[in-house]
């Protein structure tokens, strides 16, 4: 049987983002009801993996070693409801460095298929911004916008054809779990 596979997007689909980047442990705050969404997912039987552009690790502004710090934290919080988390990816670059990784570049969503052996069509990739909606088309995903983070603003843009909008991530664990 495929595995169900599910990739986040993490600032403003998880937590909370910011125009001036989340830049340690303090700064990474949990959106309502994005934990226990992870939880119930994980508990339901989905993989739920996460593909996060981190280009404040390249501009300076925090080390891997705090961003490890807020993906511990959010193992950690998932945990204490019962669910796991999956495979964390992120690109570490400045949006100048021509990385493979950075979105709306899709290597991020190949490492976590390529981690799984699940191939990436009709996966669904949520995301806040039109690079996570653009990666996901790249690949043959499914694009999933979330209005949450910067959703609101994204939703105003002309988003890849067929691109599912949800409210936030409650909204599709509801979704995914009961459909
Ligand atoms: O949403 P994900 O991919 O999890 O992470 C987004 C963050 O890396 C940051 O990405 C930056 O974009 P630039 O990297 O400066 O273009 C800005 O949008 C920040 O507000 C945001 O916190
Ligand atoms: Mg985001
Ligand atoms: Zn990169």
């Amino acid at each position: 049987m495929l595995l169900k596979l599910l990739i986040l997007d993490r600032d403003g689909v998880i937590n909370y983002d910011s125009d001036a980047y989340i830049k340690s442990v303090e700064e990474w705050i949990p959106l309502p009801g994005s934990i226990e969404a992870i939880a119930q997912l994980s508990k339901a039987g989905w993989t739920v993996a996460v593909a996060t552009n981190q280009s404040g690790i390249a501009r300076g502004y925090y080390d891997i070693a705090t961003l490890e710090a807020m993906h511990a934290r959010l193992r950690e919080l998932v945990a204490e409801q019962g669910g796991e988390v999956g495979l964390i990816v992120y690109c570490p670059h400045g949006p100048d460095e021509g990385c493979d990784c950075r979105k709306p570049k899709p290597g991020m969503l190949r490492t976590i298929a390529e981690h799984y052996t699940v191939p990436l069509t009709n996966v669904w990739f949520v995301g806040d911004s039109l690079g996570d909606l653009e990666a996901a088309k790249a690949v043959d995903s499914q694009p999933v916008l979330v209005k949450t983070g910067k959703g609101e603003k994204t939703r105003g843009k002309t988003l890849p054809v067929g691109t599912l909008i949800f409210d936030d991530l409650a909204a599709i664990a509801a979704e995914l779990i009961h459909n």
